[in-house]
């Protein structure tokens, strides 16, 4: 079921509010909001709104035998890209970027945010459709440069619909298949990257794919590969 409110400060912070005063939030049943006050972002940041764009929250509850939660980011940036990639005009790409992040044509056009409250995944989910909220240092854009898109409502119910689909996928078929297909969406291999791990200087380096537990290979300059468990990540060629 989809509950679209028309105003909050963040439907994360709403479903983390009904989870903490014990409320049980079944899985399938998201919360949008039209505008959100203090829509939140990751590692800290704000999340800017804008009418028209989707801006909403669901839940996962991992159980036993489910691929570690923290594989929810790579899936939940997989059915992003399915609900988004039937409104992308030809010569547009659509690709992910580790660990959640959609880029259009280079342009960040969607975010993904994963906070755990009571042993429950909050997945929020804001998607560029409409308007393209200012990120300093980011090159962002949406949907309705490219031309008319989905309207909110309209791409709300084809989220849900992926998002049911690959949590089912996740579920059945586990993190190797999953691996395989996001790699498939990604941007190619070998594109440079700029990676900033927490507490730590910017380091630079070509990707090389993901880990067989879903963290990004960077190739550095030296030959050496690193993997990434944590951090913001850009394109090296992104306009600041
Ligand atoms: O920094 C990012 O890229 C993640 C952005 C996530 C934004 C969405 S909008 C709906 C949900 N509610 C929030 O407060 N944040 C997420």
């Amino acid at each position: 079921m989809i509950r679209t409110v028309e105003e909050t400060g963040s439907t994360n912070a709403d479903l983390a509010a009904r989870l903490s005063g014990g409320e049980y939030l079944p899985e399938g049943d998201w919360l949008v909001a039209e505008r959100q006050t203090a829509g939140r972002g990751r590692l800290g940041r704000i999340w800017n709104d804008g009418a028209g764009n989707f801006m909403g929250s669901t839940v996962v509850r991992p159980g036993p035998g489910d691929p570690p939660p923290s594989s929810l980011a790579l899936m939940t940036g997989l059915a992003v890209h399915e609900a988004l990639l039937p409104f992308v005009p030809q010569g547009a790409a659509l690709w992910l970027k580790w660990p959640n992040d959609l880029l259009l044509s280079g342009a960040k056009i969607a975010g993904i945010l994963l906070e755990v409250v009571a042993g429950t995944v909050i997945v929020g989910i804001g998607v560029n459709l409409a308007a393209a909220p200012d990120i300093p240092g980011r090159a962002v854009t949406s949907l309705s440069e490219y031309g008319p898109g989905p309207g909110r409502d309209a791409f709300a119910e084809a989220l849900a619909a992926s998002f049911d689909r690959e949590l089912h996928r996740w579920r059945s078929a586990g993190l190797a298949p999953l691996l395989r297909r996001w790699q498939s969406a990604a941007h190619p291999v070998g594109t440079r990257l700029t990676v900033l791990p927490p507490g730590e200087e910017a380091v630079e380096g070509s990707y090389a794919g993901l880990s067989q537990d879903g963290n990004l290979l960077l190739k550095l300059d030296n030959g050496t590969q690193r993997v990434i468990h944590a951090g913001d990540v850009l394109l090296a060629s992104a306009p600041d």
